[in-house]
């Protein structure tokens, strides 16, 4: 008998101390609120979708989790200690790698130079590239993850959409991250590579990393996440596991949930013509089914 089952697997065993915990977080910019009482447990092994509007604060927690920006009030737990990173580099070399969407790679670079930037191997004084080590290393990592590139010399940019978010995600893997950041790795692509990235995601949680996953997309979400945490307006509108939710419920709770009720209302009153069916407001077809009860000239 075949079962449909999602990438989430029964991975994760039990309960673990949060990695990465903001406490009651709040950031401003100026007068503006980004976000306000925002408390957040990533655990290892764990894929945390975060999931908001356009303007949520999506953005800006991740960039207080990775070092961009300091938060203005609450408090940032890593590894059990209170911190502040002042430095992209003080947040990875805590273990949170930052995978964004607009990927740190140097297109015309070939895949291999692209999986080592900033870490080359070098030997002598002339810190001449370890090429071939280089090479052999970043074929068996991206194999390690089951990525196929045949050919690694290749320019990163000549990859599909997927395959470079997958080069990017076995590289933060390789140089040690413990809390992978992806913001929205999925956004910019189609049905087939989605599946392709999200597969990564899983081995990455698999491998006891402690994911988080920024996207607007509740399907990707659900088809691999263990926790989910939707922002609105800057505070946090629901904090659920998986167990807790079904696809549906979360769908709708980013569509919007009571506020597109709302809306769904007022539309009908505004367009009384118009059928709005659960949330999809359809204009009422007066062409071609009514062609017949046309009076003649
Ligand atoms: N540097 C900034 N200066 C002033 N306001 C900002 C700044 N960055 C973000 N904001 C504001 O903070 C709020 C949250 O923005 P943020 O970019 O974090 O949301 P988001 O969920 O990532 O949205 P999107 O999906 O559109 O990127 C918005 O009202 C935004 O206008």
């Amino acid at each position: 008998m075949t079962t449909t089952r999602s990438f989430d697997s029964d991975a994760v065993t039990g309960p673990t101390s949060p990695i990465v915990e903001l406490r009651d977080i709040g950031k401003s910019y100026g007068n503006i609120d980004a976000l306000r009482g925002v408390s957040l447990s990533v655990r290892q092994g764990e894929i945390t979708c975060v999931l908001g509007d356009n303007g949520a604060g999506k953005s800006t927690l991740i960039k207080i989790i990775a070092g961009l920006h300091d938060y203005t009030s609450g408090t940032m737990v890593v590894n059990g200690e209170e911190r502040h990173f002042s430095s992209p580099r003080e947040s990875l070399n805590s273990g949170i790698a930052t995978v964004y969407q607009d990927l740190a790679l140097a297109p015309l670079m070939s895949v291999w130079r692209n999986f080592f930037l900033g870490n080359e191997i070098t030997r002598g004084p002339f810190r001449q590239l370890e090429a071939a080590r280089m090479k052999r290393i970043a074929s068996e990592e991206l194999t390690k993850m089951g990525i196929s590139i045949p050919n690694l010399e290749q320019p990163v940019g000549k990859l599909s959409g997927g395959q470079r978010q997958c080069v990017a995600i076995a590289r933060a893997i390789h140089f040690g991250a413990k809390v992978l950041i992806l913001d929205e790795p999925t956004a910019a692509l189609g049905v087939n590579q989605s599946g392709v990235v999200l597969k990564y995601i899983v081995r990455a949680r698999d491998a006891g990393i402690g994911v988080i996953f920024i996207t607007h997309n509740p399907h990707h979400a659900y088809l691999v996440g263990n926790h989910f945490v939707v922002l609105k307006l800057g505070r946090v509108a629901l904090d659920t596991h998986r167990s807790d939710i079904t696809l549906e419920q979360l769908t709708t709770e980013m569509a919007g949930g009571s506020e597109l009720e709302a809306l769904s209302h007022e539309l009908r009153d505004a367009n009384p013509e118009a059928v709005v069916d659960q949330g999809i407001t359809r204009p009422v077809d007066t062409t071609a089914d009514n062609e017949g009860e046309r009076e003649g000239p």
